[in-house]
Order: C-alpha cells, then sequence, then structure tokens
C-alpha cells in the first residue's frame, strides 16, 4: 500500500506561498468549527459512556446479559432515519453505533465479571 502524504497548511506555509493565502485563511476558520464539534463530541461521549456504565450496573445486578438485540434494532433503524435526514452518509452513522454499542458491551461485560463494580472501568463518574 502507498504511503499517506501530509501537507503542513500553516501561518508559514500561507507567507511561503502567498497564492494559496486565501485557502489557508479558510481552511484555518473551518478548523475551529471542526476543533469545537470534536470538543462537543468527546462531552457528549463521555456523557454516554457514563449512562451506559450506569446500565451495566443495572443489568449485571438484575442477571441480565450485556447485549440487547432489540434495542439495537430499533437504534440501528432509528439512527439510520437520523442520518438521512440530517444528510449524513448512513455508513457514518452505523460505523459511529456499532463503535459504541460494541464498546458498551465490552464494559457492561467487564462489570459483570467484576460482580456488577463499576469501579473496573476507567470512564465512570
Ligand atoms: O440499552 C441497553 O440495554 C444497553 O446496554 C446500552 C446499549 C448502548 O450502548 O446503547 C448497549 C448494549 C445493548 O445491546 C444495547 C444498547
Amino acid at each position: 500500500m502507498e504511503a499517506e502524504k501530509s501537507s503542513t497548511i500553516d501561518a508559514e506555509e500561507a507567507a511561503k506561498h502567498p497564492e494559496v493565502a486565501e485557502a489557508v485563511k479558510r481552511i484555518e476558520a473551518l478548523r475551529q468549527t471542526i476543533d469545537n464539534i470534536d470538543g462537543a463530541v468527546i462531552h457528549l461521549l463521555a456523557e454516554r459512556f457514563k449512562a451506559t456504565a450506569a446500565v451495566g450496573v443495572l443489568k449485571a445486578g438484575a442477571g441480565f446479559a450485556p447485549a440487547d438485540y432489540k434495542r439495537e434494532d430499533y437504534q440501528i433503524a432509528r439512527l439510520q432515519r437520523i442520518a438521512i435526514d440530517a444528510g449524513l452518509d448512513t455508513n457514518i452513522a452505523e460505523m459511529y453505533r456499532e463503535f459504541v454499542v460494541t464498546e458498551s458491551k465490552k464494559r457492561h461485560k467487564r462489570i459483570a465479571d467484576a460482580g456488577g463494580d463499576p469501579g473496573v472501568l476507567d470512564v465512570f463518574a
């Protein structure tokens, strides 16, 4: 496989190549938005994993399995609909769902293996 190429886009590059200065300025403004979104996503993921860890504790205590496939089917269909409405590639919505639910189930299992103790997790507040 060919090695990925990388271009450093910054003020130094803009000063060296005035013909790309306008593109550099616009990319830098967009990067601020991208950074704000990434920060918000991390905050949202922290809250999601705190909620699913609490579900993991309840499931372990009640003797439920980590997975609930009926709930997952509902989530798949719901996120596909939302992605279409939002103009997001539905594959991205499914990759996101698969990632968070898989991680959540791994954590449910760790909690159950620890007898319902959420202290085994790195994320729980
Ligand atoms: O809702 C649950 O039962 C959960 O355990 C949470 C969650 C999720 O991460 O959304 C995780 C595993 C289940 O298979 C379904 C959903």
